[in-house]
């Protein structure tokens, strides 16, 4: 036996009918529940019947009409077919040629065909209630029907008053058609709980809360979503808050028949963006929709999805990239953990290619930032205009070739990120006066607009120079310098930490695939001899070159002691005012002014540098050259050149 699992109920006045009924669905395996009831109770037994899960109510002529006219659900009614009838009337016609039909409700057309047909008088009784139906079956008795035909307890009024009475069966055709209609009902109805779940699943699967609402603006569905969002304005049941069809765009899509996009409200204090939409059922307002997410996680997304699209604008590098064991970079770490939290304007101060710009990748990627873009300018290498329009962008027709429609400066391609404007001691005063606004205001105007857009970008700022140095001097403004330097970081030169120079350049020989290249202990101590005046940058550029010019795993000693030199005889290239990483004696001022150009005067100052540790050294040329860092041939070399 096939199982079918829906649940059939009937509810009759009459148990013969109910009897009929129960076998006949026995035959066809289907469950059916069966209840006795009066007209007057039909209705309570049947709610309760639904309340408890059945699937589908069934009821006999009279019974199934009324419960169709007051339940919500489908009933389906077991008509007695003109056949049934018929059969009935020819039993009756055995005992009485006149005879009382009842009808329920409206007269129906028949009685007088059949009168006619089987040669009896027949008098039809209606009735809706069952007040009625004894009433009328007594009026019939008194004017001298023999027998009443009928459906449900009619047969037994009919007995209780002194009369024959015959009872409708419903035959094969009508339970059979009443049957196959049940179970089509059951089939749709489980159709429809299924498509609702899915439905309910996307709508609980949505970040974006959903309200929905029927045509007098009493919500009809809601996601958790929507809870969320709008807390006490719809409770967990999907109530109504007060006006909240108004203020999600709702009302405004019932009345007009259109939907919106982007509607931006603040509802409970968060700002949200909402789309409407109306609800057509063939082509009529049945209610309308309106979606909507806090615009705050709209506008993430639209950074993130901004950011993937541009290379460059993502921090590449966190705090483990600094590398580093010696307390000095233990300690820079440390800070910087701490001030990435902080979330204040923060400037490094540090030599150059001690890893400025790498610490401030590192302070982004450590911050509350992290998802938002990381936009890097260095100030110095740019002339005031460009670096204007490159910070602030420019509206159309700024100036003569301004590209069509403007272009977003980088404190606009910062936002809600960070900025990283490295070199800023060389901004020009002009520039410092403008950046000092968007510090003070949080705004900026783009060159030719008159439109302030506000911006939110976490200001990191470095320089090789000293700014509290710039600010004596008078080249830089000290309101600026307050401002910029919230916070302050300084990354320690190499030669004052020469213990991290084995890991850096372990580190580096892996990055360039050499890391099986061998770096002997002496090779280490030559290197952490050297100032490295080029710091990290310096190293990694050496090492670099060390690599190129050295074949095979072992350690070319000669090689690296050359090029040690090598750098060391263009170590003077850099003048001392833009080397503060130089700290090789001083001589007085005088002597290192010279005469000639650059290089004569630098190799002036080198011979005396040579000269003075010589002498140092009561002329042990060994000495004076280890001393100098640099081999005993190189000191030769440069002292033979002499004096041009
Ligand atoms: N502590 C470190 N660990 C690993 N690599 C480092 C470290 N410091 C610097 N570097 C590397 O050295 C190079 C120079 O670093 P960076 O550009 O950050 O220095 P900088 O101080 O900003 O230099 P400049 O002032 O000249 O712009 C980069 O390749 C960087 O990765």
């Amino acid at each position: 036996m096939s199982h079918v699992p829906f649940r059939f109920a009937f509810v009759s006045n009459s148990l013969p009918v109910a009897q009929t009924v129960r076998d006949y669905a026995a035959t066809r395996h289907l469950p059916m529940e069966i209840r006795l009831a009066g007209m007057e109770e039909a209705l309570p037994v049947a709610r309760a019947l639904l309340a408890e899960g059945t699937d589908v109510i069934l009821g006999g002529g009279g019974t199934g009409k009324l419960l169709r006219r007051h339940l919500r659900r489908p009933v389906v009614t077991i008509a007695r077919s003109h056949l049934d009838i018929l059969e009935a009337l020819l039993k009756a016609r055995e005992h009485a040629d006149y005879i009382a039909c009842t009808c329920y409700g409206a007269l129906p057309p028949w009685p007088a065909l059949f009168s006619e047909l089987l040669r009896v008088r027949l008098l039809p009784v209606p009735f809706t209630t069952t007040q009625e139906l004894v009433s009328g079956i007594s009026r019939a008795v008194d004017q001298g029907v023999g027998c009443v035909v009928g459906g449900g307890i009619c047969a037994e009024i009919a007995q209780a008053q002194g009369c024959r009475g015959v009872v409708v069966t419903p035959g094969e055709e009508a339970l059979e058609r009443a049957l196959d209609e049940a179970l089509n009902i059951a089939r749709s109805q489980q159709q429809d709980r299924e498509q609702t779940a899915w439905l309910r699943g996307v709508l609980e699967s949505l970040h974006e809360g959903i309200v929905g609402v029927d045509t007098d603006g009493r919500t009809a569905t809601s996601n958790r979503a929507a809870e969320v969002l709008l807390e006490d304005l719809l409770d967990s049941a999907g109530a109504d808050g007060p006006g909240l069809p108004e203020s999600l765009g709702l009302a405004k899509a019932l009345k007009t028949g259109r939907g919106e996009e982007g509607i931006i409200r603040r509802i409970n204090g968060r700002e949200l963006v909402i789309n409407t939409r109306p609800i057509l059922v063939d082509g009529k307002p049945r209610g309308a929709l309106a979606a909507f997410a806090p615009a705050a996680r709209l506008r993430d997304l639209s950074r993130k999805l901004k950011n993937s699209g541009r290379r460059g604008f993502i921090a590449r590098h966190n705090l483990d990239s600094l590398l580093g064991a010696s307390p000095a970079m233990r300690e820079l770490r440390l800070q910087a953990a701490r001030f990435a939290d902080a979330d204040a304007a923060l400037h490094i101060h540090g030599e150059s290619g001690t890893g400025k710009e790498l610490l401030a990748h590192a302070l982004h990627q450590a911050g509350p930032r992290r998802n938002g873009p990381f936009v890097a300018l260095n100030c110095g290498a740019l002339p005031d205009s460009l670096l204007e329009s490159e910070l602030f962008g420019y509206d159309e027709g700024a100036f003569t070739g301004a590209r069509r429609g403007g272009k977003e400066g980088l404190f606009e391609m910062a936002q809600d990120g960070s900025i990283f404007l490295d070199e800023i001691a060389d901004i020009s005063p002009a520039v410092q006066i403008r950046l000092l606004r968007v510090l003070e205001t949080g705004e900026i105007f783009r060159l030719g607009g008159d439109r302030p857009i506000a911006v939110n970008a976490r200001v990191i700022s470095s320089s090789w120079k000293d700014l509290v140095e710039e600010v004596r001097s008078g080249r830089f403004r000290a309101d600026l310098y307050y401002r910029l330097s919230l916070l302050r970081l300084q990354t320690p030169p190499l030669r004052e930490r020469p213990e991290d120079i084995p890991l850096l350049a372990r580190h580096i020989l892996a990055r360039l695939n050499m890391a099986h290249k061998e770096l002997s202990p002496h090779v280490l101590g030559l290197l952490k001899d050297y100032a490295w005046p080029g710091n990290v940058r310096e190293l990694d550029a050496l090492l670099r070159r060390y690599c190129l010019l050295s074949d095979g795993g072992q350690c070319d000693r000669a090689l690296l002691e050359k090029l040690l030199d090598d750098l060391r005889a263009t170590q003077g290239l850099l003048a001392p005012a833009e080397r503060p990483a130089d700290k090789a004696p001083t001589l007085p001022d005088g002597r290192a002014q010279g005469r000639g150009n650059l290089r004569e005067r630098l190799e002036t100052l080198e011979r005396e540098i040579i000269r003075a540790e010589l002498e140092k050294c009561a002329h042990n040329r060994g000495r004076a050259a280890k001393n100098l860092g640099i081999s005993a041939n190189t000191l030769w070399r440069k002292m033979k050149a002499g004096p041009r």
